[in-house]
């Protein structure tokens, strides 16, 4: 795992071996210890570089060893023996250097780094922080404050950037390990006294206490719940505050409570879950890795409104041709500005030129005769995407790839209009279009593999996290939504206010609770798609059982008021003008509850935020179960990563089902059943009968879920 060359007469050259990013796995670190015992022990060896095959460094420690018992040799006494070692020790970095990689780095004396290596320890989206000496070095190394930001964002920063602070001495754009060689021989025999990081005092801040509390106060309000970020600022104040070696012992005690935290547990799924979302399956056995997408270098977007402009921005940043339609001249030209403007700016923080050169913009539809994929994303009207539909099929040439940017619409209706079925396929972006991460690719009954192998990959090129998912009302993230949007208004008629449910919501995690989010999306969005998919009656109409079962009219009877949420400066909250952001609780609101009630002889009663969070959470995960059930998410870890990417949910926790298994799956199911008999009203309140199977097979840990799902459907 890791391999010792003797090169240049002098240089011992340590190479890590674990593909596919010399993780630090226990051999690896064997390894190492082994390889690096031997170059400081040969006497022929006066110098040492330590670097990574496959031109990559090392991306830290293994993932897959955390949550198991983990065997082999510690690092820090190596690292350690590196530091105090006189022959000079230079790490050539190449790739990446991250966490556990750049910690062995940081013991080296010396650090050479390709220009296009990215550097950072990113412990903390793992729930965990540098614990192999990492926040003890660097913060000698870089000072306090570039080193709490790397630390606490976990951020991976360029070559450029990482001379800039002082944490590479050089960066190269030939061989890396050459240099290094080189440079080695060049200092051998020197003295390395002033080489030693963990020697260093951390450089003097005036006034630390109250700049530790400033960042410490900004890093809890960024973690939502978070505890990794606050240990990492604890760490780092060890470093500044402490000698190296007592700074060491509290960063082993901080790494000791996090390690076994449900936190750590749930971020370290989030990033496995992350890379499985790309190998999708359909039920038809089709997969990714026997599934050829086609190419695609010039795609359409039909329809310039706030999700057209974004997903113009997206497809342009990820450099293809495009061609913006949208039929009104005065959109058009308003669309053109922002997109160019979105551009420009994106490319000056980058420092590049912007891409403005590869749109082309048409009011007519016709300009996509010659794409090979077009994205639908006009207003969210049925008949008028049945228009596009239509009018795409005719236009567009043979093989060119038909998608829908609906939010809720049947993928499988559009596709029965155009004369290539297999070629249509839904992307569901999320707003805004070219930041949000979450990309909901929906095959229908009749999309070919070939069509979803291209449409996954497209995703990809774009940055996005895509999640293949089966076609239904609202998909996967929607279709959740809505039994979690219900209880909330239910809350409301049973005693409690916007304030209350959002605020047991953020506390949660989320970055605001659902009421908030409303008003920030609109509160008219879901109320048009309410009464889309069940006409509601006449306006004015507040029937709170409808087809039999119970209904909040709430949401109806707030917009009829015209308080369609922040854009109209009314909504479940009260802003000081339209579009404002600041949310002040609303005495009109607390009112209107009060005099709903009334009318419908409901007593307020109080509750608490555990009930707030049952409801609401388990009922949307109740919906995850079912989706699972009937093979609309091929895997958990699905609905999981459209809840971190698309919805707020804290990565933190995991995503629902993986929240759902640690919470326990048979608490979930009494809770379920006892809301179940409070409410028989509410079919969303009913277990799901694959959350009784899993809990009468013992309540299987989540990557265990898709064997029971297999076995059920087969003896289907
Ligand atoms: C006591 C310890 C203290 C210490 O301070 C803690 C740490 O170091 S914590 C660690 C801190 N380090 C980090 O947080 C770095 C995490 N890693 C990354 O950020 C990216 O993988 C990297 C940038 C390195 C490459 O990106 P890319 O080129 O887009 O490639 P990719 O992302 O698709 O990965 C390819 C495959 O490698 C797998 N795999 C990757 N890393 C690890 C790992 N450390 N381990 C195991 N496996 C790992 C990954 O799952 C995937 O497998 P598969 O089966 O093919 O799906």
């Amino acid at each position: 795992m890791a391999q010792f060359t003797l090169v240049s007469g002098s240089v011992g050259l340590i190479t890590l071996q674990n593909p596919p990013v010399n993780a630090l796995s226990a051999a690896t670190r064997q390894g190492i210890v082994d390889m690096m015992n031997k170059a400081l022990n040969d006497p022929e060896v006066k110098s040492v570089v330590v670097c990574g095959q496959n031109r990559i460094f090392c991306g830290g420690a293994d993932i897959k060893e955390f949550g198991t018992k983990i065997s082999g040799p510690p690092l820090i006494p190596t690292i350690h023996t590196i530091e105090a070692t006189n022959k000079p020790v230079v790490a050539a970095i190449e790739g990446s250097a991250l966490g556990g990689g750049l910690e062995l780095a940081l013991g080296c004396h010396y650090r050479i780094a390709h220009s296009k290596a990215r550097l950072g320890l990113p412990e903390v989206t793992l729930g965990l922080l540098p614990a192999i000496g990492g926040s003890q070095r660097l913060p000698r190394l870089i000072g306090v404050p570039a080193a709490i930001e790397l630390i606490t964002t976990g951020r991976h920063i360029t070559a450029a950037e990482a001379l800039q602070l002082g944490l590479v001495d050089h960066v190269t754009r030939s061989s890396t390990v050459d240099e290094a060689i080189k440079f080695a021989q060049s200092v051998e025999g020197k003295s390395l006294d002033s080489r030693r990081i963990s020697n260093y005092p951390c450089p003097h801040l005036p006034d630390l206490d109250a700049v530790f509390e400033g960042v410490m106060q900004e890093v809890r309000q960024k973690a939502h719940g978070a505890i990794a970020p606050i240990a990492c600022v604890q760490a780092v104040r060890a470093a500044a505050t402490l000698p190296y070696l007592e700074g060491m012992e509290i960063e082993r005690q901080l790494m000791e409570t996090l390690f076994t935290s449900s936190q750590a547990r749930a971020l370290q799924y989030t990033f496995f879950a992350q890379r499985a979302v790309s190998r999708w399956s359909m039920p038809s056995g089709a997969r990714w890795d026997t599934s050829m997408p086609k190419p695609v270098h010039k795609a359409a977007v039909i329809g310039l409104g706030t999700m057209g402009r974004g997903i113009t921005v997206a497809l342009a940043q990820a450099g293809l041709s495009v061609v913006a339609v949208e039929t009104q001249e005065k959109q058009l030209k308003e669309a053109k500005l922002v997109v160019s403007g979105i551009l420009e700016r994106a490319a000056q923080r980058r420092g590049m030129a912007p891409t403005l050169a590869k749109i082309t913009y048409s009011h007519d539809i016709r300009a996509v005769a010659d794409v090979d994929l077009v994205i639908e994303a006009v207003f969210e009207d049925e008949a008028l995407k049945e228009k596009v539909f239509q009018q795409l099929s005719a236009v567009c040439k043979p093989g060119t790839f038909l998608c829908t940017n609906t939010s809720s619409l049947d993928v499988d209706h559009l596709a029965s209009l155009t004369h290539n079925p297999e070629l249509v396929v839904g992307m569901h972006f999320f707003a805004p279009a070219h930041v949000m991460k979450l990309l909901e690719v929906v095959y229908g009954s009749k999309s070919s593999p070939e069509a979803l192998a291209t449409v996954m990959q497209l995703g990809k090129r774009m940055g996005k996290v895509s999640v293949a998912v089966g076609n239904c009302w609202g998909f996967v993230g929607n279709r959740m939504l809505k039994p979690y949007m219900e209880q909330a208004f239910y809350l409301l008629e049973e005693g409690a206010t916007p304030e209350l449910v959002d605020q047991a919501l953020v506390e949660f995690g989320f970055p605001m609770g659902v009421f908030r989010m409303s008003d920030l999306s609109g509160t008219d969005v879901y109320w048009k798609i309410r009464k889309e998919a069940e006409p509601v009656g006449a306006s004015g109409q507040e029937a709170r059982v409808r087809k039999g079962l119970r209904y909040s009219p709430l949401g109806d009877l707030l917009c009829e008021q015209g308080r369609f949420g922040q854009k109209t400066g009314q909504g479940w909250y009260q802003y000081d003008k339209p579009g404002s952001r600041v949310a002040r609780p609303d005495p009109w609101v607390h009112n209107f509850l009060e005099e709903y009630r009334a009318r419908h002889g409901l007593v307020a009663r109080r509750i608490d935020h555990a009930e707030v969070l049952e409801r609401c959470l388990y009922s949307l995960i109740n919906e995850g179960f079912r989706i699972l059930e009937e093979g609309i998410a091929a895997g958990p870890e699905d609905i999981d990563m459209i809840y971190v990417f698309g919805y707020g949910w804290p990565k933190h926790r995991g995503g629902p089902m993986f929240y759902a298994s640690m919470v326990g799956l048979a608490k979930i199911l009494e809770r379920l059943e006892h809301y179940h008999r409070a409410h028989p009203d509410v079919p969303f309140m009913q277990p799901c009968s694959l959350l009784r199977k899993l809990v009468t097979c013992g309540s299987p840990p989540v990557h265990k879920w898709k064997d029971v799902i297999k076995k059920i459907h087969s003896q289907l």
